[in-house]
């Protein structure tokens, strides 16, 4: 297999992004951080003035920002409008928007065609995370992983990152995300009916790392098995 494609999806703090850039990082694939892309969307309709509970609104501004994504896994970043989006886009009252945003259908259907459009041009292959990747964004990926775990682990991890942030308060934000994200109408989280389930719960960053890129090369002998198998005929 020359190329591989790579969907991870899952509830919020279970640890996409940090398996997605090490595993990225390990096999020398790109590397695409599709909530950043919700985020920016976000950011720039609150600097815009436009209300995110606006929905009528936010999807006739949609087409107005220019979101750019850079795959690098050692150094991702995302501009809009040509200025870095990066720290703006990791603020409480992004966070707090960007459920009502990304539910907006026209919202959903811009970002998707630029999160397809990477992965095409992603010429080594490329791990995309996300909540939908598996299901709508690349359902021919060639391997899936829903990552899960507790609220109380995904809290305790948040927590960490935010010093000093109370961890029931965190438990609770992250659990209502998750129940926005999953009850959308257009492509709610959901887990792709042939993805690998891996619960990290009990599971340190390290072995989710390994236990992915370890899927990752699974996946890619038995595809170059089958495509011999093919050639010899
Ligand atoms: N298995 C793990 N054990 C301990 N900490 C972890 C584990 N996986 C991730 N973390 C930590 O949890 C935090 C959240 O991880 P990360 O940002 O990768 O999650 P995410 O699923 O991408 O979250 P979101 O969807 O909200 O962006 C980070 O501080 C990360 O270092
Ligand atoms: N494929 C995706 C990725 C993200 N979103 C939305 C829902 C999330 O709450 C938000 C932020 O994502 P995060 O940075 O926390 O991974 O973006 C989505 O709808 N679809």
């Amino acid at each position: 297999m020359e190329s591989v494609i790579v969907a991870i999806d899952g509830p919020s703090g279970t640890g996409k992004s940090s398996t997605s850039k090490a595993v990225a990082a390990k096999l020398g694939l790109s590397y695409l951080d599709t909530g950043a892309q919700y985020r920016a969307i976000t950011w720039w309709m609150i600097s815009n003035g436009i209300d995110a509970n606006d929905a009528d609104a936010v999807a006739d501004a949609a087409g107005k920002p220019v979101i750019v994504s850079g795959t690098d896994p050692s150094r991702p970043t995302i501009t809009v409008d040509g200025v870095d989006a990066s720290g703006p886009i990791r603020t409480e009252e992004v966070t707090s928007r960007v459920s009502a945003v990304s539910a907006v259908p026209e919202v959903r259907a811009l970002i998707t065609e630029l999160q397809r459009s990477i992965a095409r041009g992603a010429a080594g292959g490329i791990v995309v995370e996300g909540r939908d990747i598996g299901t709508t964004v690349l359902p021919d990926a060639d391997l899936k992983i829903f990552l899960t775990a507790s609220p109380e682990a995904r809290a305790a991890r948040r927590s960490g990152e935010l010093k000093g942030a109370d961890v029931r308060a965190t438990r609770e934000a992250l659990v209502k995300r998750d129940a926005a994200d999953s009850s959308r109408k257009t492509s709610p989280l959901a887990k792709a009916g042939d993805a690998v389930e891996v619960d990290t719960t009990e599971l340190t960053l390290d072995q989710v790392i390994e236990c992915v890129v370890t899927l990752v090369e699974e996946r890619r002998s038995a595809t170059e098995g089958t495509e011999k198998r093919a050639g010899a005929k």
